[in-house]
């Protein structure tokens, strides 16, 4: 029957026949995928979330986004033109103010019955997300894979066993307040300050901020730092800067696939060679350590580094190598950006620069050293940062896809199936069925920014887009309404490390100016987000040495 339809002038075109067969059977095949998603979704007993765009032509073309009487506008044209301004939290917001009332936290889209996406700003499905439905959800086989030449096996590319095995490998280092942190700390953020110029000179503190939170976690995980405050371009340091900008754009292009493989990937693999050849003579070093030796170390608060603890429980070059880049990874980028965004902040708010100054001089004194003890008892410090935080989330957006396992991880007990499962309804909202292979993404970034979360705007609180360190004296966020460092088994084991870290910069900073003006155009600034947040624009100010008794 097919074979015998006719095309064009009449003559019967093969070409036109597969053409015709494709077509009818890809249709068929999504039409039986949405059938079979649809029956399933039901016998969850949830429902879908509001769908904003449900096949390629309403989710390329003309997916009605209606932004306060703006209507029609093209979603992925779009989307991308708001990810190149660095706007997507602009972009985020329309598509929430979108949404009809009974959904305006939650909605999804797909291309292909298939290839379902959940987005949500709700935090009682972040909590099922992290931590009640914790082993339904993992970073997933793909992203394993795409990441897999840079950050290996290791804790952040994983689920399940590999996952867990990476976990108690680092635990320990982050368990307890060590002094040699503090050492650590006070040796690069002295070395960074001998880079601020004199008094009144423009310097660009982001810049800084990256190149000594570099040297702060390198000088953790081995011992030694890559000194790249002083060698700023060194081989080294660019890899290491290149190399997370090169796996976004093959992240992206992958949208494109098959036709990525057009692309090279070169540099990227070139990066991560130089980035080998600087770490893999520190673990060859230490593998050679003999284990009583090692064990010997681990009495010494001071000398004991990561990479020793490491070494204690492998002896497998390539496991330490993966756990190093991933610490690298997690520790830079996050703690710079949101320094960066401190003082950001702070510059276009002298009073709150001088209470802050205040509590310092009040706990450290203009010379002093500061201690946990004293860190932990500075109010206002931990506010300065945990507001900053809260308007700057540095992981503004976290995705979990559903695991495709078939057991939970044997850290459970359980051994059934892992099946589909729901995201819980807001009150009065049904339940949303999620099948295996979605992906759920959850946004700390425009979480933390929804209004009705808060309470209502008064002397005491102001109104949360407003930098306010003040409002946490009267306010504490109710249970995953606030979630920088994420929550549940896998919440961020460095979080006392970097509140500490940043903490102590800011003290050693304050103690020795007392005010700073900025050079740029604040109010032009941006949000740029390779996978990490920071100012775009940079933090171009001047500071002012205060003057000693
Ligand atoms: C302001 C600083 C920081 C923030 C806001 C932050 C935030 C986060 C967040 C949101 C995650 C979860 C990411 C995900 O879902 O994949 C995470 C994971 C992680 N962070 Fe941090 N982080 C910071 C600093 C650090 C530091 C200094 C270290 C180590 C020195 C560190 C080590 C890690 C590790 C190892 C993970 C993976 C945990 C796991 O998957 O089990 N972080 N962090």
């Amino acid at each position: 029957m097919i074979s015998s339809i006719t095309f064009g002038d009449g003559g019967t075109d093969g070409w036109w026949t597969c053409v015709f067969l494709v077509v009818v059977l890809f249709t068929a095949y999504h039409l039986a995928v949405a059938v079979r998603r649809h029956f399933a979704i039901r016998k969850l007993g949830g429902t879908r979330a509001y769908l904003l765009a449900n096949n390629p032509l309403s989710g390329l073309s003309n997916a009605v986004i209606v932004a306060e009487n703006k209507v029609g506008t093209y979603r992925i044209v779009r989307l991308m033109s708001k990810f190149a301004q660095n706007k997507t939290a602009e972009l985020n917001d329309e598509i929430y103010n979108s949404l009809p009332p009974e959904s305006r936290n939650v909605y999804e889209y797909q291309f292909f019955p298939g290839s379902r996406t959940i987005e949500t700003r709700e935090p009682a499905h972040v909590k099922a997300i992290l931590a009640t439905d914790f082993y339904s959800f993992g970073k997933g086989p793909n992203f394993h894979k795409m990441w897999y030449p840079f950050l290996g096996d290791s804790i952040f590319a994983t689920d399940g066993k590999l996952w867990h095995n990476s976990r108690s490998l680092i635990r320990p280092m982050f368990m307890t307040d060590r002094l040699s942190d503090l050492i650590i700390f006070e040796r690069q953020i002295e070395k960074m300050m001998k880079y601020i110029p004199p008094s009144g000179q423009t310097v660009e503190m982001m810049d800084l901020f990256f190149r000594m939170t570099m040297d702060v976690t390198t000088d953790f995980l081995l011992g030694e730092s890559a000194n790249s405050l002083d060698y700023p371009n060194s081989e080294f340091t660019h890899a290491f800067n290149d190399v997370l900008v090169r796996q976004i754009r093959i992240l992206m292009l992958r949208l494109f696939s098959p036709f990525d493989k057009l692309f090279s990937k070169k540099e990227y693999y070139r990066d991560i060679k130089v980035i080998d050849q600087f770490i893999m003579p520190y673990i060859k070093q230490t593998l050679a350590i003999p284990p009583e030796e090692l064990e010997k170390l681990t009495k010494s608060d001071v000398e004991f580094t990561f990479l020793h603890n490491l070494a204690r429980f492998t002896r497998d070059p390539k496991v330490i190598r993966d756990q190093l880049i991933a610490i690298l990874l997690a520790g830079r980028d996050t703690t710079a950006g949101t320094l960066s965004w401190v003082f950001y902040e702070l510059a276009a708010y002298p009073d709150k620069v001088d209470r802050l100054r205040a509590e310092i001089l009040e706990f450290v004194g203009e010379n002093g050293t500061p201690t946990y003890e004293t860190l932990k008892n500075m109010k206002y410090l931990r506010y300065v940062l945990q507001e900053t935080l809260r308007i700057h989330p540095a992981v503004p957006s976290n995705g979990k896809l559903l695991t495709l396992q078939t057991k939970r991880p044997y850290v459970c007990k359980i051994k059934e199936a892992l099946a589909d499962t729901v995201l819980p309804g807001a009150p009065g909202a049904p339940s949303i069925s999620v099948l295996k292979g979605d992906t759920v993404c959850y946004s700390p970034m425009t979480l933390h920014s929804r209004r009705d979360l808060y309470p209502p705007v008064s002397e005491q609180f102001a109104d949360p887009s407003l930098f306010s360190p003040e409002r946490w004296y009267v306010w504490q966020p109710r249970p995953w309404e606030y979630i920088p460092f994420n929550g549940g088994p896998r919440i961020c084991p460095g979080q006392n490390f970097a509140m500490t870290e940043m903490a102590y910069c800011l003290v050693k900073i304050f103690q020795k100016y007392d005010r700073i003006e900025y050079r740029g155009d604040w109010h032009g600034q941006q949000d740029t987000r390779a996978i990490i947040s920071r100012p775009t624009l940079g933090v171009p100010v001047a500071f002012y040495a205060a003057k000693r008794d």
